[in-house]
């Protein structure tokens, strides 16, 4: 973090919580070339979920890296994490520079066009450090993010660009739910990832 670069970060909640926007972190040249290699190197899995009792595989692609190989249930599957690879060891300390906090794990999300979301949620998985920063870094197409008040329903959005940083903080999970919405006027794929905290 730059000496002046506090002012262009925002809290975009109005209350009961702090997301800072940083804007875009990385120059173009970066952006491709992270894309491209996460895009063929990454262990990308489609997603399982239980959705009313029903299993369903979700079409967006799925994948944990850590600094160890970490187990976690997910929609009660236990799974194993993957190593942090080279290239995400390096946008982890990006990531870490700019938001001037660690994080242990990474989970990455990989939408093929807009017609792939994510649902209304909160990310307080029992493993998380509680109310730990989770830092979301964009890569390829741009797409809206939105956030939910869990009390007066209060809508938040904003638009995720390529190369760009947000971080959610105190407050966020505990009373916002956050969301992909899908589109259809999005043709090309984004790659997100989440730096999280996971207590060991
Ligand atoms: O794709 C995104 O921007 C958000 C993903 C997300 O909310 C999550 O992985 O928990
Ligand atoms: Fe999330």
């Amino acid at each position: 973090m730059d000496l002046f670069s506090s002012e262009k970060i925002k809290n975009i909640l109005p209350f009961d919580g702090i997301t800072n926007y940083h804007g875009v972190v990385l120059n173009l040249n970066d952006c491709s070339f992270y894309y491209e290699k996460l895009m063929n190197s990454i262990n990308w899995k489609n997603d399982e979920a239980i959705i009313f009792g029903k299993k369903i595989i979700t079409k967006r692609k799925v994948a944990w890296y850590g600094e160890s190989e970490f187990s976690y249930k997910y929609s009660g599957v236990t799974k194993t994490a993957n190593i942090f690879t080279k290239e995400l060891l390096e946008l982890k300390s990006v990531v870490e520079k700019e938001t001037q906090e660690t994080y242990n794990s990474c989970l990455l999300n990989l939408y093929h066009s807009g017609e792939e979301g994510m649902a209304y949620h909160s990310d307080g998985e029992k493993m998380l450090k509680k109310n730990g920063a989770i830092a979301s870094l964009s890569l390829g197409a741009t797409r809206k993010f939105s956030f939910k008040h869990k009390e007066n329903k209060q809508r938040i959005d904003i638009v995720l660009e390529n190369g760009s940083l947000l971080v959610m903080k105190s407050g966020t999970q505990t009373n916002w739910l956050h969301r992909l919405p899908p589109t259809k006027k999005v043709k090309t794929p984004r790659i997100n990832l989440t730096f999280r905290t996971i207590e060991l």
